[in-house]
């Protein structure tokens, strides 16, 4: 072979797997991984299927098997060639490829509607997936989804554990979330260099009552990060303190509530104390939390109901975080 072609050969062969890099493809071969993936989702035949990256077609394979109609939403150009081949011919008329980013892709479209997702996802985009999911809740009743075996143990974690975090608190207030089972390295080609779970995600039937979920999100975000210290001292961090008083100060004049300006820095103190002295919800506190009166807790230990009685206790008397 002409060494001009050789070079060019072995350049798109690097090209090729610097695609397959940058874009997660690990493909699943296993057989019986994949049925029990495809049996976890539950699909019948009068379902359609969101798939997210469908790659040469592991599991749209046995989706469309069994649903009435399969979405997949693919973004390598390579990839959607290589899916149509794999497609038997019966079932081609039920697959409907959508060649595109996932994330930018219109999934409220008339045409996009789906009953529930099934993805072995591209890891590099797992919150972004999520969060995505999260947004169109409403759209659909499941999701069955592999992701790095860390990244699908902060969805499933609960209060109390190293992985209880701003992903999981935030994923929980909307959907409950179930381990289903770890995938093996070996069940994938290339073989990805981490371990995988797949996850189930059923979205909760509403947002709690009396939350706004742009504050919940301020809340959590400056609450999590320091997810060790008690939450006098996190209350105490002086870019936090900073941002409740603006907020507070915007508050009142919202209401035009008479309060002069120098005044509200002591005003927010006053209310962080009263938070901070209450005792948590009776009867209602984990075991293991370190003392029974709020300002000692550690977010860590927080359950979701708890976070968010105290985001209303400041809500209540005036305090916004966003
Ligand atoms: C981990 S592979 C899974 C492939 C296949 N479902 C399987 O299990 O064998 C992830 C797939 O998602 C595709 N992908 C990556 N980023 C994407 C995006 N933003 N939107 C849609 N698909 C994407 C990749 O090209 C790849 O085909």
């Amino acid at each position: 072979m002409p060494s001009g072609v050789k070079r060019a050969a072995r350049t798109g062969a690097q090209h090729g797997q610097l695609l397959t890099k940058l874009h997660g493809q690990h493909l699943l071969t296993d057989q019986k991984i994949i049925n029990k993936i495809v049996d976890a989702a539950k699909v019948r035949p009068h379902h359609t299927v969101l798939e997210i990256g469908p790659g040469k077609g592991a599991l749209t394979k046995e989706l469309v098997k069994r649903a009435k109609k399969v979405i997949a939403i693919e973004y390598d150009p390579r990839q959607v060639v290589d899916l149509q081949k794999q497609i038997p011919r019966e079932h081609m008329s039920k697959l409907k490829i959508v060649h595109g980013d996932f994330l930018k892709v219109d999934i409220t479209a008339p045409d996009m509607k789906f009953d529930m997702v099934v993805s072995n996802c591209p890891y590099n985009i797992s919150s972004g997936i999520v969060f995505k999911l999260l947004c169109h809740a409403n759209l659909f009743t499941h999701a069955v989804l592999m992701f790095q075996k860390e990244f699908a143990d902060r969805l499933v974690a609960q209060p109390g554990t190293e992985d209880w975090c701003r992903l999981a608190v935030n994923t929980q207030l909307l959907a409950d979330t179930r381990h289903l089972m770890k995938v093996s390295r070996k069940c994938f080609s290339p073989p990805p260099k981490v371990e995988s779970s797949v996850i189930m995600l059923t979205p909760k039937n509403a947002v709690p009552p009396g939350i706004s979920l742009v504050e919940w999100e301020a809340f959590v975000t400056d609450v999590f990060p320091n997810k060790g210290k008690t939450l006098s001292r996190i209350f105490k961090t002086k870019s936090l303190l900073k941002n409740m008083v603006k907020n507070y100060a915007l508050q009142c004049s919202l209401e035009n509530t008479p309060i002069e300006a120098d005044k509200i820095p002591a005003k927010v103190d006053s209310i962080i104390a009263a938070v901070m002295e209450q005792r948590v919800m009776a009867g209602d506190v984990e075991e293991g939390l370190e003392g029974d009166v709020v300002g000692e807790i550690r977010p860590r230990m927080l359950r979701l109901e708890q976070i968010l009685w105290l985001l209303k206790e400041f809500n209540k008397r005036g305090i916004h975080f966003k």
